[in-house]
């Protein structure tokens, strides 16, 4: 855990400059203080699409609920799965209607999608295969034994676990927990997460551009958000912003005043207020400076005040933090995609770097082609919007050539950004 030090590391160099820490080695810092909420919510599926499962749903039935036709046809007595055979159709079976009695050899039923066959059928022959002869069908193609059904419990039996805690409900789940009949899932309540902004500039001379990103990201069904606004750089008022809000929320993330300059207080208030905090310099870029702690019960993650290193600190270690403690199995996210450079360009190797960037093509294998947006900066918002995600190059690249293998975020898949 921080213990209440604030550590600056040297400020006379940039990429090159020492003893930067790991992205990886932070997340796994932040998520070593970190657990799940405690406290489940009693909901209703269909009102719960978004939020963490606490506890492992069973099915209410097996599924299928029975013996059931696949396909439009006919339902044949085993006797009956040979070359040749006649049976007299008995009677018409549709979905949701009883199987009723059993059929025996020489007896076919006729039976829709979805029907239960009958007692004693051992095939379904689809009506495609068969020729008619008044109230006898003739199998052209005979089925194999269990063909076109769909078995009693073959998927499912009742009482079956469904899903894994930490299990994030989306559209797939809900269709399964509706089949199976489940009424009520426990699912974590949602993680409470106040936000604010920190910097005299801000909403005057800077409009706040963090706050909006940053809550937009945040407006997910298992986050519930306090907007505390921005806040000046005062560090008794901030002290006391920290010290109410940590009563009743999980996590305060703010953004700004961080980097260790004498006009970067959040840090300071946070020891302040009481609490523990850590400063860190990450080899990441955008993305540099960030601090972490804790207050009470609130864990604290404090992002660069550059809004594109805001968006890659929240999208690289926030993302993480919000989903442990939320409880979801995920926590990583996505892997990156393989792309290929577009074209070549150089950098200063010290820092992993995330940069906006757009797919440009494919090429004949459908690896994206990708380059980066725009020129780079962390205060740079334009090249961001412009891009489909971000383009991930290792710490060491100095110089990416045309055609080099690369990763890539997209927005959409890594991140969950519309
Ligand atoms: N001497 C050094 N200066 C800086 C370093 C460094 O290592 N040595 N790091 C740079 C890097 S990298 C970043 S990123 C920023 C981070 O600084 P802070 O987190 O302390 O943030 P501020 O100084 O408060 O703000 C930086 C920049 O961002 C603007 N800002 C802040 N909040 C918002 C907001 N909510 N919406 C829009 N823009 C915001 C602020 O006005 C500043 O322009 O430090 C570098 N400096
Ligand atoms: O790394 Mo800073 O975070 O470049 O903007």
């Amino acid at each position: 855990m921080p213990d209440g030090t604030l550590i600056h590391a040297p400020l006379d160099c940039c990429d090159e400059e020492p003893g930067l820490l790991p992205v990886a080695e932070a997340r796994a810092r932040l998520l070593r203080g970190a657990v799940p909420v405690a406290g489940d919510d009693i909901l209703a599926p269909a009102a719960a699409p978004g939020r963490v499962l606490a506890a492992a749903p069973r099915s209410a039935r097996s599924l299928p609920p029975f013996n059931q036709s696949a396909m439009d046809g006919y339902a044949l007595h085993a006797a009956d799965l040979v070359a040749g055979a006649a049976p007299r159709i008995l009677r018409r079976i549709a979905a949701g209607e009883a199987a009723g009695p059993a059929i025996g050899p020489g007896e076919a039923v006729r039976v829709l999608t979805g029907a239960p066959v009958p007692p004693g059928a051992a095939a379904v022959v689809m009506e495609e295969h068969v020729a008619l002869r008044g109230d006898h069908v003739e199998p052209r193609r005979v089925p194999r034994p269990g063909g076109n059904i769909r078995r009693l419990g073959e998927d499912l039996a009742a009482g079956d676990v469904l899903l894994a805690p930490g299990t994030r409900l989306d559209a797939r789940h809900l269709a399964l927990l509706a089949a199976a009949d489940v009424g009520q899932v426990a699912v974590r309540r949602p993680v409470r997460v106040a936000l604010l902004s920190n910097g005299d500039e801000l909403g005057a001379a800077i409009r706040d551009s963090n706050r909006p990103m940053l809550a937009a990201l945040l407006a997910r069904p298992e986050v519930a958000v306090t907007d505390l606004g921005i806040l000046p750089d005062y560090p008794a008022a901030l002290a006391a912003a920290l010290a109410g809000a940590a009563g009743n929320h999980d996590l305060i993330l703010a953004s700004g005043g961080v980097s260790g300059s004498d006009a970067d207080h959040l840090p300071g208030a946070l020891r302040a207020a009481g609490g523990a905090v850590e400063v860190l310099r990450l080899a990441q870029k955008p993305g540099k400076p960030l601090a972490h702690g804790r207050l009470g019960d609130a864990l604290c993650l404090f992002l660069p005040g550059n809004p594109l290193a805001a968006l890659v600190g929240f999208l690289t270690l926030g993302r993480p933090l919000l989903a442990r403690l939320s409880g979801a199995a995920e926590e990583a996210g996505p892997a990156p995609l393989a792309a290929m450079a577009a074209r070549g360009f150089a950098r200063k190797p010290g820092r992993e770097e995330f940069l906006p960037a757009r797919i440009a093509g494919h090429d004949t294998s459908g690896l994206p082609l990708v380059e980066p947006s725009g020129p780079f900066g962390s205060a740079r918002l334009v090249p961001l919007a412009a891009a489909d995600g971000l383009l991930w190059v290792p710490a060491g690249t100095e110089q990416v050539r045309a055609g080099d293998a690369l990763r890539f975020h997209p927005f959409a898949a890594s991140f969950g950004l519309a």
